[in-house]
Order: C-alpha cells, then structure tokens, then sequence
C-alpha cells in the first residue's frame, strides 16, 4: 500500500527502531535464566525491594523457574531462532521495505540486540534522531516506560518515542480483517476470546492506563467486526508471582466456558505485536488442552500481526507521521 506522503524524502539523519521485550538466546535453562534475570530486575516489571527481591529471584525463583521455562522454549523454538525474535526481525524488514530512504532497524528491551548497542551504532552510522516504536499497542509502565528508560539511559541519540497505538484505525483494523480472515478459512467459534497479558491489579490501580487500553482497543475491534456483547470476552493471561492480577483470566474463563456447553471458541490476542512463548505455548497449547479437558470440543488460536502486510502498512505509517512531526 502506498501511504500519502510516502514518496517525500524524509530527512535521511533520522531512523526507525522498533523495539520488542526480547527472548532467550537459546531454549536452554542457562540462556532463559540470562534473559529472566535481566527481565526480572527491572524496578518496572517487579517493584519488590531491590535486597529482598534480587535474593529471591537468584536463589528461589531462577533455579526452579529456568528449566521448567526452557523446556516450554524448546517446544516452539523455530529453525532461525525464538518466535519472538523471528517475527521482529521480519516485521522491521517489512517496515524497511514501506520506507525507502530511512533506516529501519530493530532491538530488543531484554537480551540482544540490546537497546543501547543499537542506538550507538547508529550514532555511529550518522544518524542524528530516531523515532522509538515500543511494539505494545497499549501502553503500560511495566513495558512501553521501561523501553522509554532504556533508550533515555543509552543517551546515545535524541529519541520520540510513540506512546501507544492501540486505537490506530489502520491497526484496527488490521486485527479485524485478521480475525475475519482466519474465520473464512478456519470456520468460526461460538465466542471470541480476545487476551491480553495481565498485570498486578495493583499496578492498574496506581495508574496504569492498559487495561482500559485494553478495552478500547477490543471496543474499537469488535465494531469493526459488528459483535454483540454476546459474541466475546475480554481476559487477561500469563499471571506470574502470588499478587491478584487483572481479571478475568483466560484460563478460567475457558474453562468455564467448556463446562457451560460452549464447544467452540476462538482466541485472539492483539496485545502482543508478534507470536511468542506466550501466545504460540501458553494459549494456542496449554489453554486449548484445558478447554478440553474442561469438555470443550475445539479452542482456535489466532494468530498475530505478525509480519503480515497489513501490519507492516500500519506500523510504517506510524513512523512515518512521527518522523514528520
Ligand atoms: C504485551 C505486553 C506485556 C506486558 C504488559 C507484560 C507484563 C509483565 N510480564 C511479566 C512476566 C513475564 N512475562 C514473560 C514473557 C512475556 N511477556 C510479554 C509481554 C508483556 N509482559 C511477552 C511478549 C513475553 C514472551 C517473551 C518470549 O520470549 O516469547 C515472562 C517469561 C516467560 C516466563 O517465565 O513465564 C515473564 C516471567 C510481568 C511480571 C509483567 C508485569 C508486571
Ligand atoms: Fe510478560
Ligand atoms: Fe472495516
């Protein structure tokens, strides 16, 4: 797709860096503990005080964790690597494509390839600014601000950094022409399930604005696709550590829903930019056993954006509305 626009030279000092969570190098327990461990002491993900926390988590937490975590790695590992990591680098390849002239590159927030050495090479290269894509369509503290700090401690290059886009129409309606796609091939399910990751509630309760991203962005979607409440549920998945997270989570909701005679559903999940551990392991596996083990006949994972064209167009046009700003 061709965006108005497109064709005007943008300043070629500027650049692109879209940037994701980061994964494991490997599906192995020393890589995940690596990559969990630099994950886990950041004061954004876990507001624990730093002597009570980094005792815990090196001593408790790692060693039990780890293996089990790496052993669910290995199950979706992908010839060129972690899903999370192979479809970021072919979404930023796509994004290059729709955006001649500016450099487009890729980093991760966790593990390689880190923030601060991406943005140095850059500078390096002759690069003077960079618009910053944190791929979270909705803005948390827990991760859109952590990738905010991360790029302001590298100090390497002044930066904007594009807060949210989880109302973006053309992201929208991506997702909702992906939905509508998926049923066309697939069937469609009695209800759609859209999850999102969770957070501590205590987190939204100090002024997170996810979850009520969240919300609109599934208002936003299910309008574009004319559902009636009926039609779908919005959950939260992926609880980790003994606080009350956002709810309802999506496991029990399935599970609920089995019991209560739904045989088939489908579940979406537009929080997440990419396919990863969280979505291709937890739900399109462990949640679509235990919806049927709870009697269930069929749960339908549908996947994400991924480095479709669709998503690819919305993302370019993101950036390039912020680099003209
Ligand atoms: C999409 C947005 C995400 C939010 C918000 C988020 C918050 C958050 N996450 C944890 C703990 C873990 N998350 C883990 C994996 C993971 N998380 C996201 C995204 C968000 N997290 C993604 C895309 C992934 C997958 C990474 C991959 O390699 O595929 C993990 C690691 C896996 C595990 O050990 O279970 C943990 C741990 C917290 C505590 C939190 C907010 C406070
Ligand atoms: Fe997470
Ligand atoms: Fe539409």
């Amino acid at each position: 797709m061709r965006m108005p626009g497109i064709e005007h030279p943008r300043a070629a000092d500027a650049a692109v860096v879209l940037i994701n969570l980061g994964t494991p190098d490997a599906p192995t327990p020393g890589a995940v503990r690596r990559y969990l461990s630099q994950f886990l002491m950041d004061p954004r993900v876990v507001q624990i005080p730093r002597w009570l926390w980094w005792p815990l988590l090196h001593w408790v937490i790692l060693p039990l964790r780890s293996k089990r975590v790496a052993h669910k790695y290995a199950e979706i590992w992908m010839d060129a690597g972690s899903p999370l990591a192979v479809h970021t680098r072919r979404l930023a390849a796509a994004v290059a494509q729709r955006m001649p002239g500016t450099r487009v590159v890729h980093a991760m927030r966790y593990g390689q390839p880190a923030v601060h050495e991406v943005l140095d090479g850059l500078r390096r290269e002759g690069i003077a600014r960079v618009v910053v894509l944190p791929l979270y369509p909705q803005y948390s503290t827990t991760t859109t601000a952590s990738v905010d700090d991360a790029v302001r401690a590298s100090g390497a290059l002044p930066a904007r950094v594009i807060g949210d886009y989880h109302l973006d129409a053309a992201w929208v309606q991506a997702v909702a022409d992906s939905i509508r796609a998926h049923w066309d091939v697939n069937g469609r399910g009695e209800r759609l399930v859209f999850s999102f990751h969770g957070l501590p509630q205590r987190v939204v309760d100090n002024g997170d604005p996810y979850a009520d991203q969240c919300k609109a962005s599934v208002a936003g979607i299910v309008g574009d696709l004319g559902l009636h409440d009926e039609d779908y549920v919005l959950t939260f998945q992926s609880r980790f550590g003994k606080e009350r997270w956002l709810e309802p989570a999506t496991i029990t909701t399935l599970e609920a829903m089995a019991r209560a005679g739904t045989r088939r559903v489908d579940v979406v999940c537009p929080g997440f930019a990419v396919d990863c551990l969280e979505t291709l392991e937890e739900i399109a596996q462990q949640n679509a056993d235990a919806f049927r083990a709870a009697g269930g006949q069929a749960m339908q994972y549908i996947p994400c954006l991924n480095d479709t064209p669709a998503h690819a167009d919305a993302l370019a046009a993101l950036c390039d509305k912020a680099l003209r700003a």
